[in-house]
């Protein structure tokens, strides 16, 4: 099997790991644009100047612009939902299967926009960006709310010339995010696709995720959030908190069944220090993870999921989201123990205008919380019935 290769040396060679994954003013990318939005309010009360989104779109606008559909990226996800990775973009498209002419998110019908959230590392502004003084943005950067970033869209939305979408569509905090436009502008969007999200940041979770943002904090490296200067970044800590994501993301039986108990060289693990094949996998996307990412973003882009509640300030669930006009999808995975289903069972029992009623869509899959990206099949269907309705 092709993954029974050692990644050790890769995992521990400092020299060849940026200091940031961020891309960078001048960076080359093929397909990706650009709206500046001048300063943005936030919900701290903070002003954020000179607010820049990146974004891609395939399809083409109709003469009303109301074909226009938002496409929303999960945590380290990014505006490149379709295509190949190049210079200035480190990965391929992470939905390929269900955006394309004749797929279920048809763009010979839909126009479809995606862009790079606010916080993010791809583009879009956030704490590596370059600040009005000349350097970057680094531990001044501010918290940012998952209403914070959905303002940050409404305004690339204004300047495209969109007043209303056919379908706001998301999964993990892209489904927070799709979740709020619902809420938060109901008159804005014609259907809502919450993929894989809850409606608020349990408290289970939030302790879960305080340890990812430990595990980048502690790392002497991180120095504070002002590593851009320096020679080599927080990646040890960066790594780490990819581990810890990874388990998040994929579930325990896939796991268990995938790897089992195998070796991952010739070196026996109890008796010779050799490493099992599932910490080599974790190592791998720890390692692969921060030569694309930036370490301060993922602290700002958790935390704001963190922030996630649709319910904060509006009473009950139940009354919150009976501002939503859309159709709503609200799709959730047996095997997610990220998200798990009891948070979608919820929010789809207080939704008024559900796609299949006061019930989620459940995909039965082993993969866990990432099947909103690998199980294409079903997720879909699913995104197809909702583009009809
Ligand atoms: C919406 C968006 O947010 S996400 C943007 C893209 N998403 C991500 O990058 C998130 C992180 N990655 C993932 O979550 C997953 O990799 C997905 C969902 C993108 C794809 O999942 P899968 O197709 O199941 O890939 P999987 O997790 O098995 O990883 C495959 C890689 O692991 C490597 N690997 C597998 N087993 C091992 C092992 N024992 N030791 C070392 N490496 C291993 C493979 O060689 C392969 O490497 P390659 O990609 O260079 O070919
Ligand atoms: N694999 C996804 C999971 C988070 O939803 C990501 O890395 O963005």
């Amino acid at each position: 099997m092709d993954w029974q290769r050692d990644s050790s040396a890769a995992s521990t060679s400092a020299a060849r790991v940026p200091v940031t994954g961020a891309w960078r003013e001048g960076d080359p990318v093929a397909d990706r644009r650009f709206v500046d939005l001048g300063s943005l309010r936030l919900e701290s009360g903070r002003e954020l100047p000179r607010v820049r989104v990146a974004y891609e779109t395939w399809g083409e606008p109709n003469a009303a612009r109301d074909n226009a559909v938002l496409v929303l990226h999960a945590l380290t996800g990014d505006a490149h939902v379709v295509g190949a990775a190049g210079p200035g973009q480190p990965t391929a498209g992470w939905w390929p299967e269900l955006v394309g002419p004749g797929l279920a998110i048809d763009t010979d019908r839909w126009w479809v926009i995606a862009p790079n959230v606010l916080g993010g590392c791809q583009g879009t502004t956030g704490p590596a960006s370059v600040a009005p003084d000349g350097a970057e943005w680094g531990s001044r950067f501010p918290r940012l709310t998952i209403r914070d970033q959905v303002a940050a869209q409404a305004g690339l939305a204004d300047a495209l010339g969109i007043e209303r979408f056919a379908a706001v569509v998301g999964g993990s905090m892209g489904g927070m995010h799709a979740l709020e436009w619902g809420v938060g502008m109901p008159e804005r969007v014609a259907r809502v696709g919450v993929l894989a999200a809850p409606p608020a940041t349990s408290p289970d979770q939030l302790a879960r995720n305080s340890l990812q943002l430990e595990a980048v904090r502690l790392d002497p490296r991180f120095a504070d959030g002002d590593y851009y200067d320096a020679e080599s970044g927080p990646w040890r800590g960066l790594a780490l908190a990819r581990r810890m994501a990874m388990l998040e993301y994929r579930s325990g039986t896939e796991l268990d069944e995938r790897f089992g108990r195998e070796w991952q060289s010739a070196l026996d693990p109890h008796t010779a220090g050799g490493r099992y094949a599932v910490e080599s996998y974790l190592d791998f996307h720890g390692n692969r993870f921060t030569r694309r990412f930036d370490a301060n973003s993922y602290l700002v882009l958790t935390e704001a999921m963190n922030s996630h509640d649709v319910a904060r300030g509006r009473g009950a669930l139940a009354e919150a989201v009976a501002r939503v006009r859309a159709t709503t999808l609200v799709l959730g995975i047996t095997s997610d123990r990220y998200f798990p289903l009891e948070g979608q069972r919820r929010l789809a029992a207080a939704l008024p205008n559900g796609l299949d009623g006061h019930e989620p869509t459940i995909v039965d899959s082993p993969f866990g919380h990432d099947a909103f990206l690998l199980d294409v099949e079903a997720v879909g269907a699913a995104v197809t019935r909702l583009l009809a309705a």
